[in-house]
């Protein structure tokens, strides 16, 4: 595997504002990376950095080993769909879609054809009159036709409903397996995308709190569930994630556990659940759910 994207102690200050934080991690060719974390993590921050459109205050960024700012050769690889993308006033979907074989080389238009069919997206209607959800439509298609070897979607589907998300998860992995790419999937819906992310970075406050396999990640966490004083025994020794208490039972999160030890909570008579991906990576950046969701 090679590197498509390395970082080294990479930092983005605003004023007194520190979004990014001496942050060093690499991204490997043709795999599909999820980008998570809370509300002003840093991660448009990290993307914008990234793909050239803003200048790091410290460290070094490689995109397929050159630095992407101005770099013309290297930024026709890339494709960054964000949420906030503008468009001139006049413009309709028709536009967008035909401008897009100059930016990007390996553009194609059949499967831009199927995705406006699958997304029901109106081509001649102006984009300042599209609902939310045919707007990331746009962005959405575009992302996916471009065929870029390095894709970024930045919360690409803010409005789109329930079936046109699961649209862009089947056309993604579809497409990914016909023709594999690097995707970088920015997200709060990390339940819907679990399983499509093959490794996870989680940011928080700035800095890389998780660098893993999405499977290794997956199996990390275990709950477990009975009354409180065998649950409070079995985890006295063990490093606790998160602990809920009602009356006289007890569901704690703790970290993997081995065969011996699932067998030690059985005959405790524990009860063990795995753990979403989304609930861990809520846990990890040390919120409760409910403020999780309320932020999604
Ligand atoms: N141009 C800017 N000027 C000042 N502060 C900024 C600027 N852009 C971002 N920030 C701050 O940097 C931090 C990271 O912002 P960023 O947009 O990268 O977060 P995010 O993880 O994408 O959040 P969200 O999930 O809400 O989109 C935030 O505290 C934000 O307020």
């Amino acid at each position: 595997m090679s590197a498509v994207v390395e970082v080294s102690h990479l930092t983005k200050n605003f004023r007194s504002v520190t979004a990014v934080d001496d942050v060093s991690f690499t991204v490997e060719e043709n795999m599909i990376y999820g980008l998570l974390g809370r509300n002003g993590a840093g991660k448009t921050t990290l993307m914008q950095l990234l793909t050239g459109q803003d200048f790091a205050t410290r460290g070094d960024i490689r995109v397929f080993g050159e630095n992407p700012v101005e770099n013309a050769p290297v930024l026709q690889l890339v494709s960054f769909i964000k949420e906030s993308q503008k468009y001139p006033d006049d413009f309709k979907p028709k536009h967008v879609l035909k401008s897009a074989p100059w930016f990007f080389p390996f553009w194609d238009a059949d499967f831009a054809e199927r995705l406006i069919d699958d997304f029901r997206l109106p081509l001649n209607r102006r984009i300042k009159k599209l609902s939310r959800g045919q707007l990331s439509s746009i962005g959405v298609i575009v992302g996916l036709a471009s065929r870029a070897p390095l894709t970024f979607f930045d919360e690409p589907y803010l409005g789109l409903d329930a079936v046109a998300r699961q649209i862009f998860y089947d056309r993604l992995l579809e497409d990914y397996g016909e023709h594999p790419r690097t995707v970088i999937l920015s997200t709060h819906l990390i339940d819907e995308v679990s399983n499509l992310l093959e490794h996870v970075l989680v940011i928080d406050e700035g800095k890389i709190i998780v660098d893993q396999d999405a499977d290794t990640l997956r199996g990390s966490a275990t709950t477990v569930v009975g009354t409180r004083t065998a649950v409070d025994a079995f985890v006295a020794d063990r490093e606790v994630l998160h602990r809920d208490y009602v009356g006289g039972l007890a569901s704690v999160t703790v970290g993997r556990l081995g065969q011996a030890e699932r067998l030690e909570a059985a005959d405790a008579g524990l009860e063990l659940s795995p753990v979403s991906l989304q609930q861990l990576i809520v846990r990890k950046t040390n919120v409760s759910q409910k403020e999780f969701e309320q932020s999604a």
